[in-house]
C-alpha cells in the first residue's frame, strides 16, 4: 500500500518558513525582552476578543459541515480565551476585563483576516477548515518554539501567557489536525493546494495581527 505523508506536515513546513518572521515581529520582540507595553497589550486583547467573536461561530459552522459533528467534539474550555486575555490584562495593570466587550474599532488587519477566513470557507469546506486551523496551529507552534528556543525564559513576565497557548492550543490543534489528515486524501489535489495557500495567508495575517497593535494607527 502506498503511504502518503500526513497533510499536517505541509502545514508545519509553512510555519517553519515563517518562524523567523514571527521572531522578528515587534510585538514578539518586545515580549522576548520582557517589555510591557500597556497600550499594545490592551489593544491586542480588544482585537483578539473581536476576532474570536467572529472566528468561533465560523469555525463551528465549517467544522460541523465537514465532520457532521458539533465543534464541541474538539473544542476547548474557555473558547473566548478569557483566561489568556486576563494574563495580559494583569500584566498591563488593569483588572477591567469589560474593555473587551466595550465599543471599540476593529483594526484593518483584524477585519482583513476575518474576511479572508470567511471567503475561504465560502469557497470550499476543506479550504475553510485549513485556513481556520492556522489560528490554533500557529499559536501552539509559536509558543512551543519560543520556549524551546530559549527566547521566553521561565523568568519572563509573558511565560504564563505563552505557556497557556503551548498547552491549550496544542491539544486542540492535535485533534483538529487528525480531522484534517483524515479528510485530505479524499480531496482533489487542486483543493489541497488552495487550502495550503490559504493556510499561508492566515499565517501571514497571524503575524500582521500582532504587529498592528505596535503601530499607532488605532484610536
Ligand atoms: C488572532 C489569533 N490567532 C490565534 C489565536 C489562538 O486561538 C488567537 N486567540 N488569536
Amino acid at each position: 500500500m502506498m503511504t502518503t505523508e500526513p497533510f499536517s506536515l505541509k502545514l508545519r513546513a509553512i510555519m517553519e518558513r515563517y518562524r523567523p518572521d514571527f521572531y522578528a515581529n515587534p510585538f514578539i520582540q518586545a515580549m522576548q525582552e520582557g517589555q510591557i507595553n500597556e497600550q499594545a497589550l490592551l489593544a491586542y486583547v480588544q482585537q483578539d476578543h473581536r476576532y474570536l467573536d467572529s472566528y468561533l461561530p465560523l469555525y463551528e459552522e465549517v467544522f460541523h459541515k465537514v465532520t457532521g459533528q458539533p465543534a464541541s467534539a474538539v473544542t476547548k474550555q474557555d473558547p473566548k480565551e478569557y483566561e489568556a486575555h486576563q494574563i495580559l490584562l494583569d500584566l498591563a495593570g488593569t483588572s477591567d476585563a469589560s474593555l473587551q466587550t466595550g465599543d471599540y474599532e476593529t483594526l484593518p488587519t483584524t477585519r482583513a483576516y476575518l474576511d479572508q477566513l470567511t471567503a475561504a470557507a465560502a469557497e470550499d469546506d476543506f479550504v475553510g477548515l485549513v485556513a481556520l486551523a492556522a489560528c490554533p496551529f500557529d499559536y501552539g507552534y509559536l509558543a512551543d518554539y519560543l520556549i524551546r528556543d530559549g527566547l521566553i525564559k521561565p523568568d519572563n513576565p509573558f511565560i504564563t501567557w505563552v505557556g497557556y497557548y503551548r498547552g491549550v492550543e496544542q491539544s486542540f490543534t492535535d485533534q483538529l489536525l487528525t480531522v484534517i489528515n483524515r479528510l485530505a486524501p479524499m480531496v482533489a489535489n487542486e483543493v489541497q493546494d488552495r487550502a495550503l495557500a490559504e493556510f499561508e495567508r492566515s499565517t501571514q495575517y497571524e503575524n500582521a495581527f500582532f504587529a498592528q497593535v505596535m503601530e499607532e494607527t488605532y484610536a
